[in-house]
């Protein structure tokens, strides 16, 4: 099965983000990590740099909002032409009228779980989104490490969203390098984000491609 590889922003070099983007051409989206400091204990940026990121890009941006109060602020990320917009459901009070306010206005709607998360609360409502993200890291910061528990809950999504005949992306995200890469995608998983395993390469191209070639051959 092909696997996208999404580079996260958040290990580049927020001085030069536009050349950032552009070594990074070869991947499938840019991952934009939006940090509030209230939901995780880190602070990035907010629309205006995700608009700036969106103008630069040469590849569609997936938002990955690490916010509060997520169902008033991702709307606004659709309309900055975000390809797809990642809202956290701890940060939800409404998952599904959200996930629909992002398809109509043109979005794809992506909804992530931290690791503390369980499933459940999603397998019933697997078709109003469009992409499932499961943290393979607590939010907030790059260069961690992996937590192949989380694997279990790839392996039952996956199982739900082939049962339910959907096709449904199934993110990770968090310590993905050449040697985790091929477990998340044996468990499952179809679009892998990869912050410091691709900015912190001298090539971030060929890192891409090692990466995408570690989870093909799995
Ligand atoms: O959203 C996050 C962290 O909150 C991730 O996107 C990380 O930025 C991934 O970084 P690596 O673990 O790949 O270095």
């Amino acid at each position: 099965m092909a696997i996208a590889i999404n580079p996260s922003i958040l290990s580049a070099d927020f001085g030069r983000l536009a050349e950032e983007v552009q070594r990074i051409s070869t991947a499938d989206a840019v991952h934009a990590d939006v940090m509030d400091n209230a939901f995780v204990p880190n602070l990035t940026f907010g629309p205006p740099v995700v608009e700036r990121i969106v103008q630069a890009s040469p590849i569609p941006v997936d938002a990955h909002l690490m916010i509060n109060d997520a169902d008033r602020h991702a709307p606004a990320y659709a309309d900055l032409g975000c390809a797809s917009v990642t809202f956290h459901l701890e940060a939800s009070a409404a998952p599904i009228r959200t996930a629909r306010e992002l398809r109509r206005r043109g979005a794809r709607a992506s909804v992530a779980i931290r690791p503390a998360t369980p499933v459940d609360g999603l397998l019933d409502i697997l078709d109003e989104f469009d992409q499932i993200l499961v943290m393979t890291v607590e939010p907030g910061f790059g260069g961690q490490a992996f937590l192949p528990s989380m694997m279990a809950k790839v392996r039952r999504l996956r199982t739900a969203i082939d049962a339910a005949g959907l096709s449904t992306a199934l993110q990770v995200d968090g310590g993905i390098s050449t040697e985790t890469a091929g477990q998340a995608a044996d468990a499952g998983a179809t679009v892998l984000v990869a912050g410091s395993a691709v900015y912190g390469a001298e090539d971030p191209a060929a890192a891409i491609a090692e990466l995408r070639t570690r989870a093909e051959q799995r």
